[in-house]
């Protein structure tokens, strides 16, 4: 059987620190571009999608489960009652291919873990997932270490650049408008967004958007 890919997912209002050059209709839209993206990786690597969301929302190709809280809580909960391997991958991954997936969810340890830019966690593998619990926000990378050191858990710690490149801010767009090969780039380039070189440092600008900080 496909192991379940938990796909967290806020539909609403997301990625507010893209609000200096997204207004929340289009944040709404490219979110929903990079979840697609993730979805397409995680069939292709051989897992069934299922979004944990916080508010009602439908995707063909992927189950849905409703739940208001907290990504922590409403993970810890799904967790604990979990009897099969999960892999926890977070929407905001649009580089994301199968054969990442796949490498991730075949590792011979008890959990195979994806390091996010900036501290946090992109992506869990779960072989026993009630022997774990998440921890997200702040440096969630280490704190998933140290979880998984207590719990007795041994860990793969997978280097893969797809995986790895989360959007969070201005600057992570460029990732997309350079590696993307999917619905996240089309959006960006669709909002009018393009590479910019100023002092040798690649950026991103929009055509005819006024940035408001
Ligand atoms: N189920 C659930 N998912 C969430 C929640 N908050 C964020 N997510 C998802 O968790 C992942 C990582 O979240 P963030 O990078 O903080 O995304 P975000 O909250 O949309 O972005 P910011 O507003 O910029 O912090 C993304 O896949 C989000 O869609 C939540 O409260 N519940
Ligand atoms: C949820 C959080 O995401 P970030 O804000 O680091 O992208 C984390 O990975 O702990």
């Amino acid at each position: 059987m496909a192991i379940d890919a938990v796909i967290p997912f806020k539909p609403k209002n997301p990625k507010t620190r893209l609000s200096c050059v997204m207004e929340q209709e289009e944040r709404e839209a490219f979110a929903q571009a990079m979840l697609s993206d993730v979805i397409a990786a995680a069939q292709a690597g051989g897992c069934s999608p299922l979004l944990l969301c916080t508010s009602p929302y439908e995707r063909p190709g992927a189950r849905t489960l409703l739940d208001p809280d907290g990504l922590n809580e409403s993970l810890n909960r799904l967790l604990a009652t979990s009897k099969s391997p999960i892999l926890i991958i977070m929407a905001d991954l649009p580089l994301a291919d199968g054969a990442a997936v796949s490498r991730l969810v075949s590792t011979a340890a008890d959990m195979a873990v994806v390091p996010g830019r900036g501290g946090g966690t992109n992506a869990i593998f779960l072989r026993e997932p009630s022997r774990f619990r998440v921890n997200y926000y702040g440096a969630s990378f280490l704190k998933h270490m140290q979880i998984a050191m207590d719990a007795g858990l041994s860990v793969d710690v997978v280097d893969s650049f797809r995986l790895h490149t989360d959007v969070d801010e201005k600057e992570d767009l460029v990732e997309v408008l350079i590696h993307g090969k999917g619905e996240a780039r089309r959006c960006l380039e669709s909002l009018g967004f393009t590479l910019s070189i100023e002092g040798g440092r690649v950026g991103v600008k929009r055509g005819a958007h006024k940035e408001t900080r």
